[in-house]
């Protein structure tokens, strides 16, 4: 078995009282592409936010490579959700894939015209080099999601966590995110991705984990991906629904 590229252990968290996750443990082997799911308020934020250090773990342990967060930062890329950023923040599109690079460049040195250079190809792989010079607050919710995922591939990065990047963008956005989310994982990145859409999971995602508070099941999606695990971490709130000669899941949350 090759070195897990995340390893979770044990870990808990909660915000004052209220205990948002219990004893989750999990690996993840590099070169996987991995979908969290579960219904609101499952902790799958939080669980990112933990791994990264933007929040505290209160139990347990996070290593990447072997290695903690601090050791290997920059070789981690994070694409938070969209509502958690502050758009109205007076910057362009192409400052904002240059601070992907900041890992590189240094905080307090200025980008070279190679940087500026790669950030450009970057927002050009996802189609919005024409954007270049906008301000990111005159963008629309699905172009802004482009910019944050061409910064976090800028970043060149070997592991990589997304909060929701598919969570209002059109299909065609849904396509170009889903297309270099499977590029990554065939260059052999490890890419973990909170994911509300039931109906794409087997589609899109090598692996699943179930999340509600504590790990339900996690696992390859063909193995992973069942009824009962379903059950287990939605109780009452999916609904099969008959679709041709096909049941189909629906989250009702
Ligand atoms: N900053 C915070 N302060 C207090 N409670 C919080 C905070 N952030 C999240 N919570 C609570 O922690 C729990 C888990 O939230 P989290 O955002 O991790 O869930 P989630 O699975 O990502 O949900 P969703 O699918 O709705 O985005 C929820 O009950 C939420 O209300």
């Amino acid at each position: 078995m090759k070195d897990a590229a995340i390893h979770v252990e044990n870990v808990s968290a909660s915000y004052r009282k209220n205990t948002v996750l219990e004893g989750v443990t999990f690996q993840v082997q590099p070169g996987s592409l991995t979908g969290i799911v579960g219904p609101n308020g499952a902790g799958k934020s939080t669980l990112l936010k933990t791994m990264l250090c933007l929040h505290p773990a209160l139990t347990g342990s996070v290593t990447f490579f072997n290695q903690p967060f601090k050791k290997i930062k920059k070789r981690i890329g994070y694409v938070p959700q969209r509502g958690s950023v502050d758009w109205d923040f007076p910057t362009n599109a192409l400052d904002v894939v240059t601070m992907g690079l900041y890992g590189q460049i240094g905080w307090l040195k200025r980008p070279s015209k190679e940087h500026k250079q790669r950030a450009w190809e970057a927002l050009k792989k996802m189609g919005m080099e024409e954007f270049a010079n906008r301000q990111i607050s005159q963008l629309s919710g699905g172009q802004q999601q482009r910019v944050f995922l061409a910064r976090a591939l800028v970043q060149d990065a070997d592991i990589y966590f997304m909060d929701e990047p598919l969570a209002g963008v059109d299909a065609a956005t849904e396509q170009a995110i889903m297309t270099i989310l499977k590029e990554l994982k065939m260059k052999g990145k490890t890419v973990m991705v909170v994911h509300h859409d039931l109906q794409t999971v087997t589609d899109y995602f090598d692996h699943v984990l179930f999340l509600n508070g504590k790990v339900i099941a996690h696992g390859n999606t063909n193995h992973v991906f069942t009824k009962e695990n379903l059950a287990k971490t939605y109780g009452g709130s999916i609904q099969w629904v008959k679709e041709g000669s096909q049941h189909v899941v629906h989250s009702i949350e």
